[in-house]
C-alpha cells in the first residue's frame, strides 16, 4: 500500500527531527504511525539519521567472531586499524566482569561505568552465562532495557511508547524471574512479569541490526554485532519493495558510529509514505510473511505480495533465478515485460527493481540507494550496498528513474 492511495490523518506528533524535517509521522488505516515525505524527495536524499535509545550485543563478547567494544561497539580490528580512535594498548577487560566487557580505549570504559555500564548490570552479565544460549540476546535486552529505566527515565517511557503488542513473548516467562532477582532495590516502578513481556514485544518490533561487516566466505550468514532500539526510525513501516534503505557505520569514526543513516533509493513524491524492508527484499513471498506475521503481527498486503501471493512456488524461484542470470540483455526483457504489465502466467513485473536495486554480489541480498546528492543537488551516480558496502557506477540515472515518477515499476 502507498501514501497516495491511502487516507492520511496527521498526528499531532512532531515532524523527525532535523537538520531537514523531509518526513512527518501520520497515522495510516491498518498501518499504525507511519513516516510520510513532506515533499518530493530526491535519489540518495538523507531522510533520517538517528542516534540509538540503547544499544546491546547480540552476544557475550566470549561467543563473538570479531570482538568489539561493549560501549561503541567498533571492533577491535577496526579501532587498531583507525588514525583517530586511541586504542589506549588494546582491549581492556571491565576490572569487575573481566572479560564479560571489553572496552577499545580507557575513554570508552569510563564513559560506559556511569551509562550502559552501571555497576547492577556489570555484576548482572556474570550470571548470563547460566542461562542457555539463545535466551542471551533478549537477557542482554532486559538488562539495558531496565538500566535505562533507572539511567534516563523519560528514554524508557519513549522505548514503552513504540509499537509492540504481540502476544506475549515465549522468554518472557523465563526472564522476568532472572531480572527480578538481579535488579537493584527498591524495583522500577511498574516492575512486574507483563512489563517484561511488553518490553521484549517491543525489543521483538523495533529492533534494528547492526551488521558484522559482509564476509563472501560466510555464504550469505551475516551475523549480528548489536541491535539497536532507534525511537525515530521505529515508525518506518515494513515494504516488499521499499523507496529508502537504512545504513550503517558501526565501524567508522567520530561518536555518532552507532547511528543509523536512511536514504531514498529513487524519487518519493510528496505525500508518499516512506518503507524500508524489514529484512533483504531477495527472500520468498513464503518467508517473507512467516517473519512479519511471526515477528511483527501483521500480514503483508504491499504490491508486490499481492502479484507473488497467486504464483506457485517454482514459479518464484524461476523467476528470481531469471533475473539474477540475465544481467544486462535480460534487464531489458524484463523492462519490456514490465511495461507491457506482463503477461500473466510467470508474471514479475517488479523485476525492474531487483535489476536496478538488488546488489549483484555473490551471497549479499543488500538494497542499493545512490550516494547523497551534493549540496547543491547534483544527483550521485554512484549507488552503495547497504549490506556489503560496495559501490558501483551508475549510468543515466536521472533518465531511468523518471520512469513513473518514483522509480519503481508497480502499477498503483
Ligand atoms: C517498527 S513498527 C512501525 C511503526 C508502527 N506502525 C507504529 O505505529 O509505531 C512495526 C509495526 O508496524 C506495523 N506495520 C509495519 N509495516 C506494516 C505494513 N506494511 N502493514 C501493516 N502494518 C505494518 C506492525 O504493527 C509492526 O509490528
Amino acid at each position: 500500500m502507498r501514501g497516495g492511495v491511502n487516507r492520511i490523518t496527521e498526528s499531532p506528533m512532531a515532524s523527525v527531527a532535523p537538520p531537514e524535517p523531509l518526513l512527518k509521522v501520520a497515522d495510516l488505516p491498518g498501518r499504525g504511525r507511519a513516516l510520510v515525505a513532506t515533499r518530493p524527495i530526491k535519489p540518495g536524499e538523507v531522510l533520517l539519521s538517528d542516534s540509538p535509545l540503547l544499544l546491546y550485543p547480540a552476544t557475550l563478547p566470549s561467543a563473538a567472531v570479531f570482538p568489539f567494544c561493549s560501549r561503541c561497539f567498533r571492533s577491535f580490528r577496526s579501532v587498531a586499524t583507525s588514525s583517530s580512535v586511541s586504542t589506549g594498548g588494546g582491549p581492556l577487560p571491565c576490572p569487575s566482569c573481566a572479560s564479560l566487557s571489553l572496552f577499545c580505549s580507557r575513554r570508552c570504559l569510563s564513559l560506559a561505568v556511569t551509562s550502559s555500564h552501571s555497576s547492577w548490570l556489570c555484576r548482572a552479565l556474570l550470571h548470563l552465562p547460566s542461562l542457555p544460549v539463545d535466551l542471551h540476546a533478549p537477557a542482554l535486552f532486559l538488562l539495558a532495557a531496565y538500566n535505562l529505566a533507572a539511567s534516563s527515565p523519560s528514554d524508557f517511557l519513549r522505548l514503552l511508547s513504540l509499537e509492540g503488542a504481540l502476544p506475549d513473548a515465549p522468554e518472557a516467562a523465563a526472564l522476568h524471574p532472572f531480572v527480578a532477582s538481579l535488579l537493584p532495590r527498591p524495583l522500577p516502578s511498574g516492575f512486574s512479569p507483563e512489563l517484561t513481556a511488553a518490553l521484549l514485544a517491543k525489543d521483538k518490533s523495533n529492533a534494528f541490526g547492526l551488521m558484522e561487516p559482509f564476509r563472501e566466505e560466510d555464504a550469505g550468514e551475516r551475523r549480528v554485532r548489536a541491535y539497536g532500539i532507534y525511537p525515530n526510525a521505529s515508525f518506518f513501516n515494513h515494504d516488499c519493495l521499499p523507496n529508502a534503505c537504512r545504513f550503517d557505520y558501526v565501524d567508522g569514526d567520530g561518536d555518532r558510529n552507532t547511528d543509523i543513516v536512511v536514504r531514498a533509493i529513487h524519487d518519493i513524491p510528496e505525500g508518499r509514505e516512506v518503507c524500508l524492508s524489514y529484512f533483504p527484499v531477495n527472500w520468498s513471498y513464503a518467508e517473507r510473511q512467516r517473519r512479519l506475521t511471526e515477528d511483527y503481527g501483521f500480514q503483508c498486503e504491499c504490491d508486490r505480495c499481492q502479484v507473488e501471493k497467486n504464483w506457485k512456488d517454482d514459479e518464484e524461484v524461476e523467476s528470481m533465478e531469471e533475473e539474477e542470470e540475465e544481467g544486462g540483455e535480460g534487464m531489458e526483457t524484463l523492462e519490456e515485460e514490465n511495461n507491457e504489465g506482463g503477461d500473466g502466467d510467470g508474471d514479475f513485473p517488479h523485476a525492474y527493481f531487483f535489476v536496478r536495486y538488488l546488489c549483484d554480489r555473490e551471497n549479499c541480498g543488500g538494497t542499493l540507494a545512490p550516494q547523497p546528492p551534493s549540496p547543491h543537488g547534483t544527483l550521485s551516480n554512484v549507488m552503495e550496498c547497504n549490506v556489503c558496502g560496495q559501490l558501483r557506477m551508475e549510468d543515466n540515472i536521472n533518465e531511468d528513474v523518471a520512469e513513473d515518477g518514483d522509480g519503481s515499476m508497480i502499477d498503483e
